[in-house]
């Protein structure tokens, strides 16, 4: 039997990862206050991976509480470049900007995942991918965001790997999964540890 999961993400990528994977999940975003979290930890000198860590725990812990019983995973993604963590772009011009920041450059996606089951975390994992971007056109980025901002604008770094923005790198060292937003083979792993999943 495979284990009921409940997904705190409102993320389709990652809720078709698990489908996909043939997981049955419960859907149940988390409004947390991201903004709030992440400045505040910020402030406290939390590093990039810790801020994806804890907002990746207080979207499980919130649903948590909603689902008495339920293995509930909550997940976060943070693009970190020298230090700097940017958030998910709010309109095409500031897509355009990341962009401009992110050409020629090696950036960092930090995909954090924690399980948390009752109101207490069983697992946890940060995976940090490494992507060298090509340096890019401003005339290229503008047609690139005008092609793809319906798709993009949903991705923290303005590209998705499984399409389109697979040609803005010219290296990626890390997880495939873990660009997409989702450690889809450490959180197997682990289910098959815990004899939630046979194979
Ligand atoms: N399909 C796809 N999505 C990507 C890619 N890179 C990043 N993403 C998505 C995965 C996540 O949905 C999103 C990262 O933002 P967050 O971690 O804040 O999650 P999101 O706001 O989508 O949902 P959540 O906060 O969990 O309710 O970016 C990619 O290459 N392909």
């Amino acid at each position: 039997m495979l284990p009921d999961l409940v997904l705190a993400s409102s993320s389709q990528i990652r809720a078709q990862l698990l489908r996909s994977a043939g997981l049955s999940v419960t859907i149940a975003p988390a409004r947390v206050d991201e903004e709030a979290i992440r400045q505040a930890l910020e402030q406290e000198g939390a590093k990039p991976r810790d801020v994806a860590d804890q907002l990746a725990e207080a979207k499980a812990m919130k649903q948590s509480a909603r689902h008495p019983g339920a293995l509930v995973l909550g997940a976060d993604q943070v693009l970190e470049l020298q230090g700097e963590i940017f958030a998910k772009p709010e309109s095409p011009d500031q897509a355009i900007a990341h962009l401009q920041s992110l050409s020629g450059r090696t950036h960092r996606l930090l995909s954090a995942l924690v399980v948390v089951q009752d109101g207490r975390p069983l697992w946890r994992h940060v995976a940090e991918v490494r992507l060298t971007m090509h340096p890019l056109s401003d005339a290229f980025i503008a047609e690139y965001v005008a092609r793809n901002w319906d798709s993009i604008r949903h991705a923290v770094g303005c590209y998705k790997l499984e399409e389109e923005g697979v040609r803005l790198f010219s290296a990626i060292e890390g997880d495939y999964f873990a660009v997409l937003g989702l450690p889809l083979i450490e959180v197997l792993n682990w289910l098959r540890a815990r004899g939630e999943l046979t194979t």
